[in-house]
């Protein structure tokens, strides 16, 4: 997926920022189809360091026009994220809460976003903010709220479908991934962290 993602952005006929946005309005489409009666009410986006962050970023551009009340929580130093995502993080217009720093708290509103990791997800999340933050979006998720995962839940292996030995994962009630599925959608423990797969496509 990485391969096919450069190998389009290399070629000039896609950028890697058109296929951010692209990415971010899927996932917000694909919430109204799951979840068609939530019109709009408070939000919840993790957002991590990477461009899977910059998922997050769009997501939460979107749904703030759209009259939504959204929280976006950071993990990493937005001076440190790749291009596309800070381009997206310095066009939020709202308020911004660093995980690492802000104790996490239940959520009680209407919709929770899990873009910390995605493709790029390398090694388990030992960290234990973004470990209590994703914990927060788990029991979000088991209490029945709508719980979206952007690619990938975080923390689940994209290519074996397991749980990253030690890690934090939550489970969302709606994945939404970008092109083609990956294996881990699938396989292992998968399904029970992924919930409803939508696939949507981004032009690629
Ligand atoms: N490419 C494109 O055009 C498109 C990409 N798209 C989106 O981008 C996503 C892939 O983005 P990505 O490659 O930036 O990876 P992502 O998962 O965001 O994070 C990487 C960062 O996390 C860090 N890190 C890793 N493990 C960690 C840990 N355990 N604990 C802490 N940190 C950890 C890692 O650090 P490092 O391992 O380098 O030290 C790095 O900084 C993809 O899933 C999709 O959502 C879509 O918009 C479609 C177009
Ligand atoms: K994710």
């Amino acid at each position: 997926m990485r391969a096919v993602e450069m190998a389009a952005i290399d070629s000039g006929t896609v950028t890697g920022l058109a296929l951010m946005e692209r990415a971010g309005a899927g996932v917000v489409a694909s919430f109204h189809t799951n979840w068609p009666a939530l019109r709009s009410g408070s939000a919840r986006i993790l957002c991590g360091p990477g461009n899977n962050g910059g998922d997050g970023f769009v997501i939460a551009r979107l749904l703030h026009a759209n009259g939504w009340q959204v929280q976006v929580v950071t993990f990493g130093h937005p001076d440190q994220l790749p291009q596309d995502a800070r381009h997206n993080f310095n066009r939020l217009a709202m308020p911004v809460a660093d995980g690492a720093t802000t104790p996490p708290t239940q959520f009680d509103g209407d919709l929770s976003v899990d873009a910390m990791f995605g493709t790029g997800l390398t090694r388990p999340i030992s960290d234990p903010a973004m470990a209590s933050w994703l914990h927060c979006h788990d029991r979000f998720c088991a209490a029945g709220g709508a719980a979206i995962a952007v690619d990938i839940p975080s923390g689940l292996d994209a290519d074996s479908g397991r749980v990253l030995q030690g890690s934090a994962c939550a489970r969302s009630g709606l994945t939404v991934t970008f092109h083609r599925a990956k294996p881990g959608h699938y396989l292992a423990d998968g399904p029970e962290f992924c919930g409803t797969l939508h696939i949507v496509g981004i032009g690629l």
